[in-house]
């Protein structure tokens, strides 16, 4: 069969996307390297940068995908619906040995295993009839942007990338070259254990000397995301200078202040920064440059899991022809998305390219330092107040501890919310030393005087299972105060034992929520779970002590 190149969805004249002539440099250019790559074209069909209606025919034919009630395409991942971190592996060679923050987090892989891995990807592909390609990037600023590749078998796969990389014009796509990290995406072909390294049937692994990362044995679409993540995490300090953040990112409309919200998946990154006020610069992976801020991606990937119109809006007004739903029950007569349904997970998930909010900043960078840093933890023991101002200190002991749950089902196993700490507020995903991000972002918050608030988007009165999690709507309204100044302008008072500045009164948030120590109902027991939680902080943070100033240190609870 003769490979084919399919137009970019942006192009607004199909008819002159098929000339022959513009085909025929990009088919030369592709051949050439999906050949050498091992690609067996005269089998396979190529669909590069497909549009989306063909994608939703290929998943609908050939995958059991769904239309929903709104236009979205309904898909499903298989057995794993979370990341598998503990299938994800970096190759030890000679460019990542000395950079890479070795241990729990990246395990060692070697080349030749990575080689076996790629081979049978590219085998598992070459038996298929279509391979998607997608060529997109990641990172708005084009002095840090790199190409990025992705090579899949599902529709589904190349669909989901098309929403979450940065879509190139057609000129772009036409001028696209060689890319600068490229993604085999084999996920229904399972590893094989027997295979050296290898302990299970999944593997996700990155090859920083390659720059390639391969999968196996997961359908999980957020794979492919967080893996340009971790790649990003690595080349924006390493050969950029830049500061990578796992966070969300968004500007105000009146008066152009930036704000960042770090946080581990499910603290609300995606819910919070989507706010009629603001306009948003990206829910998940951005860049604090030199210059600015900008967004590593071109979409948003939302937890679905009991969304409502009334309460997210603009996130529900997303879910229309182009989004990906994923792992979602729907109705099977009117194909209406149950959200409250969690039967197959609980991180069911939405996949919008970010045009689809519609106060997005588009591009979106922004060439302004950021006013605030918001830290948010979600913390199932109940015992952090729902907003406190951190000092410079705190808030480098903060990020170095990253005190947050696990969300259930975000990662393979997790069932309930799990405390952990994960540094930088985002371990699954760290490549380099902690210490490494902690100081630039040390450095640039006092460059720039940032002020940094905590904000406990989770448990309140009580812990996991006893107390609720802090309504959405008083989380709202903190961080509509952060934005006005209000805030900054409150009276505090002293958060004992953790030392947190906490303020006495906010309109509109009750004061017993305020301070977690008038929202217990059995004072005893607060305390009790205050100096397990001390302790617990004091334990996870030996780690990072003899690397940090002495007053950082003194910067976390006291026992
Ligand atoms: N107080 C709160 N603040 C933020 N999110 C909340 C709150 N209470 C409940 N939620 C829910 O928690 C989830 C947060 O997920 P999300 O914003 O996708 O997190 P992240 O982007 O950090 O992974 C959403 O389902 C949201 O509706
Ligand atoms: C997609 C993920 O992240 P987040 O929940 O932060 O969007 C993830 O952790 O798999
Ligand atoms: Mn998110």
């Amino acid at each position: 069969m003769t490979p084919y190149v399919t137009p970019h969805i942006l192009h607004k004249n199909y008819a002159q996307a098929f000339d022959n002539e513009s085909l025929s440099n990009l088919i030369g250019r592709d051949l050439e390297y999906f050949s050498q790559a091992g690609f067996d074209m005269d089998k396979i069909t190529l669909k590069r940068n497909a549009p989306v209606a063909s994608l939703y025919e290929d998943a609908i034919r050939n995958e059991g995908a769904i239309i929903s009630s709104s236009g979205a395409l309904i898909n499903f991942s298989g057995k794993k619906t979370g990341r598998s971190p503990k299938d994800k592996r970096i190759v030890y060679e000679e460019t990542s040995k000395d950079n890479i923050w070795w241990g729990s987090v990246n395990i060692k892989m070697d080349e030749h295993t990575f080689e076996i891995n790629r081979e049978r990807a590219i085998d598992f592909l070459n038996t298929r009839d279509n391979v998607y390609v997608f060529d997109g990037y990641a990172g708005w600023d084009p002095k840090y942007r790199i190409k990025v590749r992705v090579i899949c078998a599902r529709a589904y796969h190349a669909l989901f990338m098309n929403n979450m990389l940065i879509r190139p014009t057609e000129e772009e796509l036409t001028n696209f070259g060689e890319p600068d990290f490229i993604i085999y995406n084999a996920g229904q072909f399972p590893a094989n254990r027997f295979t050296k390294g290898m302990s299970s049937t999944t593997s996700v692994e990155i090859n920083f000397k390659r720059m390639e990362m391969v999968i196996l044995g997961t359908e999980y679409a957020g794979e492919m995301k967080k893996g340009v993540f971790s790649v990003m995490h690595y080349l924006q300090p390493v050969k950029f200078g830049q500061l990578s953040l796992h966070s969300s990112s968004n500007v105000g409309i009146e008066n152009g202040d930036v704000t960042l919200f770090f946080g581990l998946s499910g603290t609300g990154k995606t819910t919070l920064s989507a706010d009629p006020r603001r306009l948003l610069i990206g829910d998940d992976e951005h860049v604090w440059s030199d210059t600015g801020v900008f967004n590593i991606e071109g979409g948003c990937y939302a937890k679905t899991i009991n969304l409502s119109a009334e309460k997210e809006p603009e996130i529900f007004n997303a879910i229309r022809f182009g989004s990906i739903l994923e792992n979602v029950v729907y109705n099977p007569v009117s194909r209406v998305p149950d959200y409250d349904d969690v039967g197959i997970t609980e991180n069911t998930r939405c996949a919008y390219p970010i045009e689809f909010i519609p106060n997005a900043q588009i591009p979106c960078s922004v060439d302004r330092q950021p006013s605030n840093i918001i830290m948010l933890t979600c913390d199932a023991f109940g015992v952090l107040p729902p907003v406190s101002k951190l000092t410079p200190e705190q808030a480098s002991y903060h990020f170095l501890a990253g005190y947050t749950s696990k969300t259930p089902g975000t990662e393979d196993g997790v069932l309930e919310p799990i405390p952990t700490f994960s540094t930088c507020y985002s371990a699954p995903f760290i490549v380099l030393p902690p210490g490494r991000y902690a100081e630039m972002l040390a450095e640039r918050m006092a460059r720039h005087n940032v002020d940094c608030w905590l904000i406990n988007t989770g448990w309140t009165g009580g812990k996991y299972g006893q107390g609720k999690r802090c309504p959405l709507k008083y989380t709202r309204t903190i961080v509509d105060a952060v934005h006005s100044g209000a805030l900054a302008a409150a009276e505090y008072e002293t958060f004992d034992t953790f030392g947190l500045q906490i303020p006495t009164a906010l309109e509109g948030v009750p004061r017993e929520l305020l301070n977690p120590s008038l929202a217990w109902p059995d004072k005893g027991a607060f305390q009790r779970e205050v100096r397990k939680l001390a302790g617990m902080f004091q334990k996870a943070f030996a780690l990072y002590e003899r690397d940090v100033d002495e007053k950082v240190r003194l910067a976390g609870p006291q026992l």
